[in-house]
């Protein structure tokens, strides 16, 4: 009984065919002691018979045809019967060579003894060859313990199989949820990116932020048109950042405010001594730029000599350091932006047509604030909020005249013109107070008055009307107030409403 539970514990114990393997060649090392002995298991392919087994004591390992048929083990799964060769004769012939050593080891006295293995279902899934005198092979035989123990085996590895193949299919499963997991971890990533950094909620804004979350995805150039002050850079910033490059450096040249000698060595570089001044080397931009992304600001400012490079640089990624003779490779990604209608300068010969296609290989366009006055109310609160935080003060929130005066402004310096408007609002703010047209130094609310813009040709950047008359009113109101400098019974005059009437919407519009 012991024996029988000790033999029972030791099936329990492999779990992978070759541990199996192994138990079986110990099994009936143990029990039969052969003179050797050879267990084949048809690897995935079902094209080789992988073999393990003990040649005496020493451990063979070798790789058959199962196609083979001239040799036995082959042989016997072909015709999935029991064989004797009470010799090993003819082992000459077997063209496999490290089988063919086995049966010279084995010696011609010995012959084999060949099973096939079934598994759990009676189907053929391996083979045992066992080596030993013909009448002690032939003693094997008959006894029948071997096909037993082999059905034991069969049965066994059938389970370890299916063991592992769950395995390998939860590791994979588990690897593809991790994926899964990965890639929605880095959309909420890319979107809360994108809604800190291009603040905005009209519809040009939201389009703005999908755009750069699928153009960011991929390695082609991007052109970036738009006006000054409207936001490129930020663009191109955010471009870089969703990118698989983001970890990699962003390199930001800036075509216009750099002199037309100076761009090339900029960029690529030069050697000591390439030209007088060049005391050491120095790595260009474009080198600085390997891995990660070469942003081109004003690039239709960029002479025409320095465009011609520009381009070969583009379609080799080679470039050659001033004062080298030799070529290095960078590894960018090109975005480029200016606010020039780049099209039109390529029809007048100012900009290569070449070039031209190779930088907008994909293009974005982003518009102008006044496009998305939509935008203004929740920029300004992104940029007070900023200025507070850098300056040390809490704010109250934007007066509704000085809305009302934003939504009616024209922007021609876009964003950057509000945001700085709004940090000179705010540098004349006390901490706690609201920010009003008061806040805003004469010449500035001269320009926003004499600037404001009809207000819109179809009024898109309403979304509450009521909200908007409001801030109409208060804005008027407000523009009167200091045209009379203050004088209420004149602006009521000039208004056409009763002093009570003017007295009333001022506290009610919060306009002083
Ligand atoms: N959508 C936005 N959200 C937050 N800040 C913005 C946004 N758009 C622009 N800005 C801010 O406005 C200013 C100008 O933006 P940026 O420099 O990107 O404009 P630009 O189009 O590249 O200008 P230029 O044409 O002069 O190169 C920056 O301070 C930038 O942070």
């Amino acid at each position: 009984m012991q024996r029988a539970l000790e033999f029972a514990l030791s099936l329990t114990l492999p779990d992978d065919e070759i541990a199996l393997t192994d138990w079986l060649l110990a099994v009936l090392h143990k029990h039969w002691q052969p003179q050797g002995v050879l267990v084949g298991l048809p690897e995935f392919s079902g094209r080789q018979l992988e073999c393990r087994g003990l040649a005496g004591n020493t451990p063979v390992a070798l790789a058959l045809e199962a196609d083979d048929f001239g040799q036995p083990l082959a042989y016997v799964m072909l015709k999935n019967q029991v064989r004797i060769w009470d010799t090993l004769y003819g082992g000459a012939r077997i063209d496999n060579a490290a089988f063919r050593q086995l049966l010279t080891d084995m010696g011609t006295h010995n012959g084999l003894l060949a099973l096939p293995i079934p598994d759990a279902a009676g189907k053929l899934c391996g083979v045992l060859g066992i080596f030993d005198k013909g009448d002690q092979l032939w003693a094997w035989r008959n006894a029948g313990d071997l096909e037993l123990l082999l059905q034991v085996f069969g049965r066994q590895l059938a389970r370890v199989k299916s063991l592992r193949r769950n395995q390998r299919e939860s590791t994979q499963l588990r690897a593809s949820l991790r994926q899964i997991a990965d890639e929605s971890e880095a959309r909420r990533h890319t979107a809360t990116l994108l809604e800190n950094q291009l603040v905005g909620q009209s519809t040009a804004a939201r389009h703005l932020r999908d755009q750069i979350a699928q153009i960011a995805g991929h390695s082609l150039s991007v052109l970036i048109q738009g006006e000054t002050g409207s936001g490129k850079e930020v663009v191109a910033r955010l471009l870089h950042q969703c990118s698989p490059r983001a970890d990699r450096p962003f390199v930001a040249i800036n075509c216009a405010a750099i002199p037309e000698n100076l761009i090339e060595s900029e960029l690529f570089g030069y050697l000591k001594g390439a030209f007088s001044g060049a005391q050491s080397n120095k790595e260009g931009l474009v080198a600085q730029a390997h891995g990660g992304t070469l942003f081109l600001d004003e690039v239709g400012d960029m002479p025409l000599a320095m465009q011609a490079k520009l381009l070969r640089v583009l379609e080799t990624r080679c470039y050659r350091p001033l004062g080298s003779d030799k070529e290095c490779h960078s590894d960018f990604r090109v975005i480029a932006a200016t606010h020039q209608p780049l099209d039109e300068q390529v029809a007048d010969g100012r900009f290569r047509q070449d070039l031209f296609h190779r930088l907008c290989q994909s293009q974005i366009l982003v518009p102008a604030l006044r496009e998305r006055a939509e935008d203004i109310a929740l920029l300004s609160k992104h940029f007070i909020a900023g200025f507070g935080e850098r300056e040390g003060k809490r704010f109250g929130t934007l007066r509704r005249p000085l809305l009302a005066m934003l939504l009616a402004y024209s922007f021609p310096g876009n964003v950057r013109e509000l945001r700085n408007l709004l940090e000179v609002a705010c540098a004349h703010t006390a901490d706690g107070g609201d920010i009003g047209p008061d806040a805003l130094p004469l010449e500035i609310l001269s320009r926003l008055e004499d600037d404001a813009c009809d207000m819109g040709d179809d009024y898109n950047h309403i979304q509450d009307l009521r909200q908007a008359l409001c801030d109409y009113e208060a804005a008027v109101i407000a523009a009167r107030l200091r045209y009379y400098q203050g004088n209420r019974l004149r602006v009521a005059e000039s208004l056409n409403i009763a002093r009570r009437t003017l007295d009333h919407k001022c506290m009610k519009l919060e306009v002083q």
